[in-house]
């Protein structure tokens, strides 16, 4: 049985209450009663103003064991660990680096940093807009569109794997990817030439992107669905990206907990949002094959850690994992390093019905038609 202290939701939603109460832990620790007394209190569907406590405690997957688990002052750390994920979190996001890095060292890899610097993103994202503010905001924002729908319509319409284009001008690993880069024009190539989704970089310190990006996409009229590609720590960000336009965002089971990916799948499903679950290996796959409500997994050809792009990967987890994957009804995406047409009809004949392409498509003169020349031929609406 899991822990319930496994939340990082937990964590991160009350990190930045603990630094400011001058807390060094990552555990804080609200009373079991307010959780047990939550969940008798309001046994109904939570609405999006109610708060974590009230969320968590319907959540059937908390009870008493869990709670006993999460009283016995494992850290937080400690907890991912033992779901096999190795990026840590300082919980300190009013510290500096220099104080951070004291008490963990330096990040183990780039994946980690952007974690770090993530942590202290949020904090002050939260200082500038309250979670209220921003939950108000995406209950008025126009309705989602249907993300997973477009992507098995347009495999079914054309035969070959969906596309979900990316809009991405840099990356850690590539550096810039497009001088010139006006993510409306890209988008637009990209939705006239056949793409049945985009999805769009919000990152900035790594891969130059932005919300700003997102929402003038939204704004010049194309009609895909949009992935909001963010490394998502805390509800706050989903909420943020549903209020700028976002229909999907992405979750990276290398980052998450089984209870972080729970809760928030719960919030995607209540602002009709699609979680695209991203996965890189065996054990990532175990995990999030045993959360119910999964229904979007990308299978990452990259390593967030190393960099290092194998296709192979998604064929290995495939011939594992496929038939669960069919029997769930789980759509699968194959991520990243897809170059050629040979490239797409490999991970396809290996199971996926969509495929994730940033660079191979934004690296060239003409974003749109380099859609053509990735698949041999055009794609139809
Ligand atoms: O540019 P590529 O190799 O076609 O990859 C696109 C996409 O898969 C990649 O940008 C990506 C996949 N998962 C991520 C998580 C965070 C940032 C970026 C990514």
């Amino acid at each position: 049985m899991e822990s319930f202290l496994a939340s990082r939701s937990v964590r991160s939603s009350f990190a930045a209450a603990a630094a400011v109460a001058g807390s060094r832990g990552c555990s804080p620790r609200p009373s079991r009663v307010a959780i047990l007394g939550g969940a008798r209190a309001r046994p109904l569907r939570a609405g999006p103003k109610d708060s974590i406590l009230e969320v968590l405690a319907q959540d059937d997957m908390l009870n008493a064991t869990e709670l006993v688990q999460w009283e016995n002052g494992k850290s937080v750390n400690d907890i991912a660990a033992s779901q096999g994920i190795r990026i840590r979190r300082h919980c300190r996001p009013t510290a500096s680096l220099k104080e951070i890095e004291e008490e963990l060292g330096a990040p183990l890899n780039i994946l980690e940093k952007i974690i770090w610097d993530k942590e202290i993103e949020v904090a002050e994202g939260l200082a500038k807009k309250p979670l209220k503010e921003l939950i108000e905001a995406a209950a008025k924002s126009p309705p989602t569109r249907d993300f997973y729908g477009a992507l098995e319509a347009a495999y079914k319409c054309n035969g070959v794997p969906a596309l979900i284009a990316e809009v991405k001008k840099a990356s850690p690993s590539r550096g810039v990817l497009r001088e010139n880069f006006n993510p409306v024009e890209i988008a637009n190539a990209y939705e006239k030439n056949g793409a049945a989704c985009l999805s769009i970089l919000t990152d900035e310190k790594y891969f130059q992107g932005s919300f700003e990006n997102l929402e003038k996409v939204r704004a010049s009229g194309v009609k895909c669905p949009l992935l909001c590609k963010e490394f998502v720590i805390d509800k706050w960000q989903i909420y943020n990206a549903r209020s700028k336009g976002a229909d999907a965002i992405l979750l990276i089971a290398a980052v998450l907990t089984d209870l972080d990916i729970k809760y928030f799948l719960r919030i995607c499903k209540e602002l009709g949002m699609t979680a695209l679950i991203e996965v890189h290996d065996e054990k990532e796959m175990e995990r999030v094959l045993k959360i119910n409500g999964v229904k979007l997994i990308g299978i990452n050809n990259r390593s967030l850690e190393t960099f290092v792009v194998d296709t192979s990967n998604t064929k290995m987890l495939l011939e594992k994992h496929g038939d669960s994957i069919r029997e769930k009804g789980i759509l699968v995406v194959g991520e990243s390093g897809l170059f050629t047409p040979d490239d797409v009809a490999y991970v396809q004949n290996a199971g996926v019905s969509a495929v994730l392409v940033g660079e191979s498509l934004v690296k060239q003169e003409d974003p749109g038609r380099a859609i053509t020349g990735l698949f041999g031929k055009e794609l139809l609406h």
